[in-house]
């Protein structure tokens, strides 16, 4: 066997696709120097090519490497297969390799001769170990070509190694002495074809190779793509230097991974329809990375840098194939890069059954199910667990872990929910916008399928987009006694008679019902003007409802039209028309909202990190409300809908009860559970009641359970009360309500549940009630939950407070835990109910008697 050294990595894919190769370059067909113009198509915004011969020597390590390893392979070969010399190997492999590429001519001849040569010979060394493992198995296989690697070596370093794979003592040669580089850190990676593979790589074998100067790998992202899946998108990233995979849609798909016990490389399968390596690098101008073993670590090529946390946390191995996920794995990868080299010290996780639940592409392994190998250990699960010695977390970096958790946590109800929004995407996409067209012009079929009412009412409009799907239930007029003609279109509760097909406004096509107020229904529907899927809420034929929608339209409209509107979190709307005496307000279509998502998951609540997200994300809604001088008035989860199942986003809804500061009309409004005290005692309120509500939000997300769930305001009140004790006698004083709750000396009166148990003043407390130990969670619910409306947090505090920007040290994917009484399941309960009362709430024996009256 010819030795290797001196020959980069490379296969015959990449002459016939002239591309960079994993550590560094390729020559294409006019490559016949380094200098920049010669280069092909990507290399111009790829500086690494003119570390050339740096990246050779780096080369030959690997390729000295991988000899000493293929040495011993034929060594230790089966003396029961045929002898086979270095020519039958090659003619062997001459079916796997196409020399034509070779020809000075061809696109990718290389560089120069000497090179040129040496590739070849590297690769005839890859083809003999693909010989060799037809050999061993003796039968032809014709896999990707990684898998035969993967196999070849396997079964031939192992023998070599004992049962004791290779760690970075053993590797470690020519150490760079750098301690996190070269410590046993080691992951594993899903190749698109599903292979897993140990990453455990001594830096020595790459510390010679030295990254470009003033560039630094910003991206290194790994394709969860499938094999199969060519219509995947070519690239997600931008960026000056040019994101870009390895080996790109031109022809220079990677799919598969040489690994030997020192490295893992990826190597191109000429055979797959690959987009995206699963390595992709992208080389962008930055001045803080300038050495070799920040280019390396960022490309995984060495156990310094591990994969994410939040990778192994959802399971990447699962999701692999599941070209939907493309998205989110790409992001993982790219947050994760900013994340200190710290961060990678995290707990090991054995207990993965949250996360087994990952939706899984039909036929893909389970991580459990990977074969045995000094080689291929098990993954272990890690949960996100940052270090409280990095700073503070980014908002968007906590988005990113909140939507990978939210994925990891789908159950099959919510795999389900996933399958819907990829139907509605696939919706949306086949949607096309309709020409307008005026009754004149509607064919004698379909104005035949007109009703009476109709020929005389689309008189009115000018433009008509769709009247109706073929054969759809027409609306009709229903005059029942006693009805006015106002109303001939309602059912007896003023809602539209809606039916599915049918046009509203003869212009968007009613699809299905999404949700149901106090206001009105909430219609799925196709805007045929724009060709896009909308939310359009039908309000009730009510003068009240009608009135107050004309409100909420106003609001809506005037907050979409603010220019910071893009980040507040909050619903997007289009238009507001009256159809048939009924106000419809037509809005973005969401997903689900946060009381349907917990009631479908059993009412268990979110891990900590989604909360947090949530939380965030419901802090900038409020913020900018704050700003636009509105309060909410009907914060509650039932308001907070998720944009999509695959991600932990929210939006705001539902401004039916909003004000705006200084046209306070109602002395009565939010939903009771969230209800601030002020609105109870009917004192006088403020933009503090929204804090109120998002203190008690926070607290039900985490636990999935109210948490002051009343069936009275008496009740509401009591339950307020026996985790904060009496109100202050100034509050009580001013409040219009006082004496329903309040004798006069300022004691309250005894309350009892709906169970019969007394709701005893402080005798519960947040922690007690929520389960949670994370000490800034709890800080920030108690800080929202002040009697006195001006001790309450602010936003802005809000928005600084430790759960929100500090690095937790508590296991942010823990939820509630399952068998505390809190999320006992209750007794004869009906799980669909709306908003369980937790049966748990059981008074705790007092060391002092009651206090009735305020301390
Ligand atoms: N844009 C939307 N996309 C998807 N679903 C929606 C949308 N808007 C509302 N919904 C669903 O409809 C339900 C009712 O909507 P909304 O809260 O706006 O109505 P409402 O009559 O004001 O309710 P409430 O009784 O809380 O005042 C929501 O909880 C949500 O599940």
């Amino acid at each position: 066997m010819e030795n290797p050294n001196d020959h980069p990595a490379t296969t015959n894919n990449h002459r016939k696709h002239p591309s960079i190769t994993l550590l560094g370059l390729r020559s294409d067909k006019h490559s016949k120097d380094s200098s920049r113009h010669h280069l092909p198509k990507f290399a111009h915004t790829n500086p690494i090519s003119a570390s050339r011969p740096l990246l050779q020597h780096q080369y030959s390590q690997n390729s000295k490497i991988l000899a000493e390893v293929f040495q011993k392979a034929k060594l230790s070969r089966d003396t029961s297969a045929p002898p086979m010399n270095v020519k039958q190997e090659e003619a062997n492999i001459s079916d796997i390799i196409d020399v034509s590429n070779n020809q000075p001519n061809s696109p990718s001849f290389a560089m120069n001769t000497n090179q040129n040569d040496a590739e070849t010979k590297f690769d005839n060394e890859l083809a003999i170990e693909n010989n060799t493992n037809k050999v061993e198995n003796k039968k032809p296989v014709n896999p990707p070509l990684f898998q035969n690697r993967r196999i070849v070596l396997d079964k031939l370093v192992q023998p070599e190694l004992g049962s004791k794979p290779l760690g970075p003592s053993e590797a470690a040669v020519g150490n760079t002495g750098n301690e996190e580089i070269t410590s046993s850190s080691s992951s594993t990676v899903k190749t698109p074809l599903g292979e897993r593979y140990q990453e455990n790589l001594p830096l020595n074998n790459f510390s010679v190779a030295k990254e470009p100067k003033d560039y630094a790998l910003k991206e290194h992202s790994i394709s969860n793509l499938s094999a199969n899946n060519p219509s995947t998108p070519t690239s997600h990233t931008n960026g000056p230097g040019g994101p870009r995979s390895l080996n790109n849609s031109s022809g220079h798909a990677a799919s598969g991974i040489l690994e030997t016990d020192r490295l893992v490389q990826p190597v191109p399968n000429r055979d797959s329809n690959l987009q995206h390596s699963p390595f992709r690098v992208d080389y962008s101008r930055t001045s803080n990375y300038n050495d070799s073993s920040h280019f390396l670590r960022r490309n995984k090529f060495f156990p310094g840098r591990s994969f994410s946390p939040m990778s192994e946390i959802v399971g990447i191995n699962d999701i692999s194939s599941n070209t939907d996920f493309s998205d989110l794995r790409s992001d993982v990868c790219s947050y994760e890069r900013n994340i200190p080299a710290t961060t990678s010290k995290i707990a090991s996780y054995s207990s993965a059954s949250t996360f087994r639940r990952l939706p899984r592409a039909p036929g893909s392994k389970v991580h459990t199910e990977v074969p045995k190998s000094p080689l291929r250990p098990r993954t272990n699960y890690r949960p996100l667990n940052y270090s409280s010695k990095i700073g503070p977390v980014s908002f968007d970096r906590l988005l990113k872990d909140a939507d990978l958790v939210m994925q990891s946590l789908a159950s099959r109800q919510q795999h389900k929910l996933i399958q819907e929004s990829k139907n509605t995407r696939r919706l949306q996409k086949t949607i096309r916008p309709y020409p307008p067209r005026s009754l004149k012009r509607l064919s004698e079929y379909e104005r035949a399928r007109l009703t009476a009412y109709e020929l005389e009412e689309v008189k009115d409009f000018p433009e008509i987009y769709f009247i109706g799907s073929r054969g759809c239930d027409k609306v009709s007029k229903v005059i029942a006694p006693g009805c006015t003609e106002e109303l001939a279109f309602d059912d007896p509760n003023g809602d539209y008679r809606v039916n599915v097909g049918d046009h509203l406004f003869y212009r968007y096509e009613v699809i299905n019902k999404v949700g149901k107020g106090s206001f009105g229904e909430v219609l799925r529907c196709i805007d045929y003007k724009y060709g896009k899927l909308v939310a359009i809420k039908v309000i009730r034929n009510r003068v009240k409802c009608y009135d107050q929608a004309l409100i909420e339209a106003g609001i809506l409209e005037r907050l979409t039209k603010d220019e910071s509107f893009i980040e507040s979190n909050i619903i997007r709307y289009f238009d507001h028309f009256n159809f048939r005496n009924h106000l419809c307000i037509v809005t973005e279509l969401l997903g689900e909202n946060l009381f349907e998502v917990i009631r479908d998951n059993n009412y268990k609540g979110f891990p900590l990190i989604i909360v947090k997200s949530f939380t965030a994300q419901l802090l900038k809604s409020l913020n900018f409300l704050q700003k636009q001088g509105i309060i909410h008035c009907d914060l509650k989860p039932e308001n907070l809908l998720l944009c999509d199942h695959t991600n932990a986003r929210v939006k705001l809804i539902d401004f039916g009860s909003s004000c705006r500061y200084n046209e306070k009309v109602y002395t009565y409004l939010q939903s009771r559970f969230y209800r601030a005290p002020e609105v109870i005692l009917g004192m006088p309120y403020g933009k503090e009641i929204d804090i109120w509500s998002f203190g008690c939000i926070l607290a039900e997300l985490y636990t999935g359970i109210p948490l002051f769930p009343g069936a009275n305001e008496a009740e509401q009140l009591g339950y307020i009360m026996e985790v904060l004790g009496v109100p202050p006698r100034e509050l009580i004083t001013i409040s219009t309500r006082s004496k329903i709750y309040f004798d006069s000396q300022g004691q309250a009166h005894p309350i009892f549940n709906s169970r019969g148990r007394p709701l005893i003043p402080s005798t519960k407390r947040i922690d007690q009630l929520t389960r949670c130990k994370s000490p800034s969670f709890l800080d920030l619910i108690s800080k929202c939950l002040q009697w006195d409306p001006k001790k309450r947090i602010t936003i802005e505090m809000a928005l600084r407070h430790e759960f929100i920007i500090g690095n937790n040290s508590e296991n942010m994917l823990r939820r509630t835990p399952l068998n505390s009484p809190i999320n006992s399941p209750i007794k004869g309960s009906n799980s669909k109910l709306k908003n369980p009362v937790s049966h748990s709430r059981i008074a705790h024996p007092l060391p002092n008697p009651p206090l009735y009256h305020n301390p």
